[in-house]
């Protein structure tokens, strides 16, 4: 047990010793960085004088040499120690047991001693940091300093430059005030009076000079310290810079030192930090080549980046070249353009002068428009009064040519149509006509009759195959002097069934006379429409057995009376006839629907009962001429006649013998009155039939008289036909003798030449009566004049010496 216990108390003191050496080891490394401490604060203080690192350095100094004592101290005490352990532990018996525990003891403060001193170290490796960082403080601080000083050198120089310009100037004006002044003082007084002025300016400008030369000393001592300041300025920067330098070049020693003591430090203090070491070399190795690898990514991307900026210019340059191309162009249009804009701007400056001149020139266009128009105004106004006069006169001329012209045709003109046969009628044994034409004269007829040929002149002579339109045409002369004012009548006489219904009414798809006769007053008045204002009425009457009957009225059985009109103008007039206006062709038809209704309903047998009846049809044609004021006022009667054969002879009895003697009576009457009226008889018996009464107006005074005689061109027809053209031949000399001009043609009348043995009527001594039973009628004889007819027509074909044109052919 001893043995063990004597082993254990060797060990621990070899192990305590082994402690001791290194504590002293460390205890030395401690004393070197004390020196290099106390060194470094030396070379600071001596630098930058006393500061509060200085005291924290004398600190740290006193401290040091604390510790200083204190190791001597213990180094002498523990060598002491450990000789008195050693002798202890050599003995066997270990009487210091108490000794051991003690410096047990003391080893272990030692240790603690060392820790602290491991940690006071720690924080004087600290404070060297903050020293390294206060020393680049200082550098920056120093650096800052010297930017500073270069500034205020800077700012010197400059001060001093202006100094330096000022002075020039100031020397310049001195210069100059001494020259006037010795110009001044050169100078001789020319006047008197102006000398004390002059002296007197010459005060004043020496009092100026002499504030300048005090001015410019001043500014010239300013200029002197300034130089000094600046001297010494740049005294102190030299020795700043000097200082600098030598500061940097300690700095950078002082560095080097720093960082091989730091590196000493951390290759002694253990191999883990060396491995960590090679670590970190590895590390830094992989870093490098990572590096390495970045780098060499990096250049590619930047070979890449530079192509393709390369790319980029080249494309960029072609670009840009089209561009300039582009632009060259541009520039040259513009250039071509330019000629064209200059004389688009002449043209817009000269059409703003003409919008600007328009108001003017526009205002002078309108008064002179003006003018002109109330010119033109008053040319037209006094053309319009001459154009009315004349067409007055015109018109009164016109309707006196027209009714000269027609006076001259004769005022009572007779026409024949002979109806064409039927086809019933040509299957028949009497178709055979008797009738013939002359082909160079239309106003002719031959009718052969019980071997005999008669010629009768006529005004006009229808073949069967004249047409409604060409009839009309030679009646609407007439018709339009009812437009004029005149009267006019025109009759349809024959027997019954030789045409007159057709000539006069016509059939639906080819109408007569009367509707014809309408519908060229339609289209007259509408020519004259813009000058005159036409009115046209219409009335339509039936005389049947001497009774007049309104066949428009709502009563046609209602006999109807003829009167004097009670205004005193001797106009007859018929109360209670209808009259109705007409303004359309449609209106017509119309009309002639319902006279043709009423008509119909008043008889049984309307074919027989309009044989035997006159139908008339009467239009009036009421003017007013809005230029002149001229009102005109015209009657056209168109008169369906009742038939013409001589029923009498036959041994007619009852209602028919009435209406043989009725119609007799009438148409007697009517020639009667013709016969006065062209014989200028003072009395024309016009109150012997209802007919003649009811169409007074219309035959006398400058009335104008149509007869279209029918006839049938069948041989059994022949007698009445001869008749009928007897009387239509008497009408017409009648008319032919009144007239002194047709008297005058009469004399050289010859009979035809193809028929040599006609025969002429010998001159009736009383006047002839009319075809039909015209015994029985009052004063119904034919004149004197019918004696001497003649037909100028006919000059070269009928030699008539006396008598009628009527000839029979024996
Ligand atoms: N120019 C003509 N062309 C063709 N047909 C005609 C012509 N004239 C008459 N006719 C025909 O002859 C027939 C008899 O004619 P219309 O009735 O006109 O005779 P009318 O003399 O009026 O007889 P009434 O005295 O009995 O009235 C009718 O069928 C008619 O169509």
């Amino acid at each position: 047990m001893f043995n063990v216990q004597n082993i254990k108390t060797v060990l621990k003191v070899r192990f305590l010793l082994f402690n001791d050496v290194l504590w002293h080891l460390q205890v030395e490394e401690l004393e070197e960085k004390l020196l290099d401490q106390t060194q470094e604060v030396e070379r600071l203080r001596s630098e930058l004088g006393a500061t509060d690192l200085e005291k924290q350095l004398e600190l740290l100094v006193v401290e040091n040499e604390r510790l200083k004592q204190e190791l001597k101290s213990c180094r002498s005490s523990k060598l002491q120690k450990l000789d008195a352990a050693a002798e202890t532990c050599s003995c066997s018996h270990c009487p210091h047991s108490q000794d051991v525990e003690a410096l047990r003891r003391e080893v272990s403060r030692w240790e603690t001693q060392a820790r602290q001193r491991e940690r006071r170290l720690a924080e004087l490796e600290r404070e060297l940091l903050e020293k390294s960082s206060r020393t680049e403080a200082l550098q920056r601080q120093l650096d800052d300093s010297t930017r500073q000083l270069d500034d205020s050198r800077r700012q010197l120089e400059e001060s001093r430059r202006r100094q330096g310009e000022a002075e020039q100037k100031l020397t310049l004006r001195l210069q100059e005030c001494e020259e006037e002044l010795a110009r001044q003082a050169a100078t001789p007084p020319r006047v008197k009076y102006v000398t004390q002025t002059v002296e007197v300016e010459s005060a004043d400008s020496q009092k100026a000079v002499a504030e300048m030369q005090v001015k410019n000393n001043a500014l010239q001592e300013q200029l002197s310290a300034q130089r000094q300041l600046l001297r010494e300025l740049e005294t102190q920067l030299h020795e700043s810079q000097r200082t600098c330098a030598q500061l940097r070049t300690q700095l950078l020693a002082d560095r080097g030192r720093l960082c091989g003591l730091l590196s000493k430090a951390v290759g002694r203090r253990n191999s883990e930090v060396v491995r960590r070491l090679s670590k970190i070399l590895v590390y830094e190795g992989e870093m490098e080549r990572a590096q390495g690898q970045l780098e060499a990514e990096m250049q590619n991307l930047e070979e890449e980046k530079n192509r393709v900026i390369e790319e980029a210019f080249i494309r960029a340059e072609s670009e840009m070249k089209a561009v300039h191309e582009n632009l060259a162009g541009v520039r040259m249009n513009l250039l071509s353009l330019q000629p064209a804009l200059r004389t688009l701007t002449s043209d817009y400056n000269c059409l703003k002068r003409q919008v600007q001149d328009f108001p003017f020139m526009l205002d002078k266009a309108i008064t002179e428009a003006k003018q002109e128009i109330c010119q033109v105004i008053s040319e037209v106004s006094s053309t319009n009064q001459e154009l009315l006069r004349k067409y007055k006169r015109e018109m009164n001329l016109r309707k006196k040519c027209h009714n000269e012209l027609v006076r001259l045709k004769g005022n009572i003109r007779v026409f024949c149509r002979v109806r064409p046969v039927s086809q019933e009628e040509q299957d028949s044994a009497d178709a055979k006509t008797m009738l013939s034409f002359d082909s160079d004269d239309d106003a002719i007829l031959y009718l052969s009759n019980k071997g005999k040929v008669m010629t009768f002149e006529l005004d006009k002579v229808f073949p069967p195959h004249a047409t409604q339109e060409e009839v009309f045409q030679e009646v609407q002369a007439l018709i339009t002097s009812c437009i004029d004012g005149y009267n006019v009548c025109i009759f349809a006489y024959g027997q019954t069934g030789s045409g007159k219904t057709y000539t006069m009414e016509g059939v639906a798809d080819n109408p007569g006379i009367n509707q014809r006769a309408l519908r060229l007053l339609f289209s007259e008045v509408t020519e004259k429409a813009p000058d005159w204002d036409y009115k046209i009425t219409v009335s339509m009457v039936e005389i049947y057995n001497e009774t007049l009957r309104d066949l428009l009225g709502e009563n046609p059985s209602d006999k109807l009376d003829i009167k004097m009109n009670p205004d005193g103008s001797g106009q007859l007039y018929v109360p209670g006839l209808t009259e109705i206006t007409v303004q359309s062709p449609e209106d017509i038809n119309k009309v002639f629907e319902l006279g043709h209704v009423n008509r119909a309903t008043a008889c049984t047998n309307l074919n027989e009962h309009s044989s035997r009846s006159h139908a008339l049809l009467i239009i009036t044609v009421s003017g007013f001429n809005t230029a002149t004021g001229n009102r005109t006022q015209g009657k056209l009667n168109l008169v369906d006649l009742a038939g013409s054969e001589r029923i009498g002879k036959s041994g007619a009895e009852g209602s028919r013998l009435r209406e043989a003697q009725c119609i007799n009576k009438s148409l007697s009457a009517l020639g009667d009155v013709i016969n006065a009226l062209r014989s200028k008889h003072s009395h024309v018996p016009f109150r012997n039939s209802r007919l003649t009464y009811l169409l007074q107006d219309s035959l006398s005074g400058d009335s104008k008289t149509l007869m279209m005689v029918q006839v049938s061109p069948l041989p059994s027809n022949m007698s009445e036909s001869v008749c009928s053209l007897k009387f239509a031949q008497r009408v017409r000399s009648v008319e032919l003798s009144s007239s002194s001009s047709r008297k005058h043609e009469n004399s050289s009348t010859s009979s035809s030449p193809t028929h040599d043995s006609v025969e002429l009527d010998s001159p009736p001594v009383t006047p002839v009566p009319l075809p039909i039973s015209r015994a029985s009628s009052a004063g119904s004889t034919l004149s004197s004049a019918s004696r001497t007819p003649s037909s100028s027509r006919r000059r070269s074909q009928s030699q008539l010496s006396t008598g009628t044109r009527c000839s029979e052919v024996t």
